[in-house]
């Protein structure tokens, strides 16, 4: 761990910017550390709702977790600190801010857009499994862009606290895969079947196993109910790969280091990421 996250951070050493969004627990504003001038993301929680909601010990297992990882597409938390009322988390600033109001700008994106973030996801997402972190619950709400395009994961965790969310709080179920939708144990390979879900929603603009009703998404996500719209066009190599990772026996999902071999991969996915 660097010099800077051990040190005790205050609100005085940053200059505070302009708000960057609104989130379930508070706030998040640009800021600049005063002494390095390094411009980041000032997440701000309010101790009474992480109370309320009683996340308070996933929020310090995840940020002990995020704090520890280090990958060009997984967001970056600095450090943290917190006072009377508050917890300050110090993040990497995603200057192009989310993923899935690009989306829903451009409706669906190219197969080489789509095979670049795809093939981005699947590397930060072996480096975690190496490094025993899984489901880090990859949906477009929790992707953030960097100044150059490249995609963030930005959950830094939630995904705990967002499952229970979306058990109790009946969020969107549309990324489980069955064996989660059945809360039976699962281990690396969910985040296989979500980037699959991903996969799909990148390119025909909604996820797989869209329904109106929770139970009907809750049904075709258990009978893998996976169905090719015939617009946007999309090739059979794409939907041979999605295929692959949306498998009800999460043992037969394509591993990721199989994935970034995937023709569909090799021929449209920008190996700068
Ligand atoms: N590091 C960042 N860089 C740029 N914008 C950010 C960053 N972090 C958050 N934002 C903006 O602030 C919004 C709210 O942040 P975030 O989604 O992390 O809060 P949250 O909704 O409480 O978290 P979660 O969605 O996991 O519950 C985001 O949707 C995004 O627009
Ligand atoms: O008053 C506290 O000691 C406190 C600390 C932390 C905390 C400590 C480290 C990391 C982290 F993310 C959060 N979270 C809280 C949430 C609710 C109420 C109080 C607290
Ligand atoms: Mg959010």
């Amino acid at each position: 761990v660097t010099a800077a996250e051990k040190r005790r951070w205050t609100l005085n050493d940053f200059d505070i910017g302009k708000p960057l969004g609104r989130g379930k627990f508070g706030h998040v504003y640009l800021a600049r550390e005063k002494r390095s001038n390094h411009i980041v993301a000032l997440k701000v929680l309010f101790k009474s709702q992480l109370k309320q909601s009683q996340v308070e010990h996933q929020l310090r297992r995840e940020v002990e977790i995020q704090s520890h990882l280090r990958n060009p597409n997984i967001l970056r938390l600095y450090g943290y600190f917190y006072d009377q009322k508050r917890v300050y988390l110090i993040l990497e600033y995603a200057a192009k801010g989310e993923l899935y109001k690009e989306l829903q700008k451009c409706k669906y994106f190219s197969e080489r857009r789509a095979a670049t973030y795809v093939a981005s996801l699947a590397r930060a997402l072996i480096y975690c499994h190496g490094k025993h972190v899984i489901h880090r619950d990859i949906k477009p709400e929790n992707l953030l862009v960097g100044a150059q395009g490249e995609l963030k994961i930005a959950d830094f965790g939630w995904s705990v606290h967002t499952f229970n969310r979306r058990q109790t709080m009946c969020g969107t179920l549309d990324y489980l895969p069955p064996e989660m939708v059945e809360s039976v144990e699962h281990d690396a390979s969910v985040d296989i079947w979500s980037l699959g879900v991903l996969c799909y929603e990148f390119l025909y603009g909604v996820p797989p196993f869209e329904a109106k009703e929770h139970s009907d998404t809750y049904r075709r996500i258990v009978q893998v109910d996976l169905k090719f719209p015939p617009k946007p066009i999309v090739s059979s190599a794409a939907k041979d790969l999605i295929s692959q990772m949306l498998v009800k026996d999460s043992s037969q999902r394509l591993p990721l280091h199989k994935l970034l071999e995937h023709p569909w991969i090799v021929q449209n996915a920008d190996p700068s990421g």
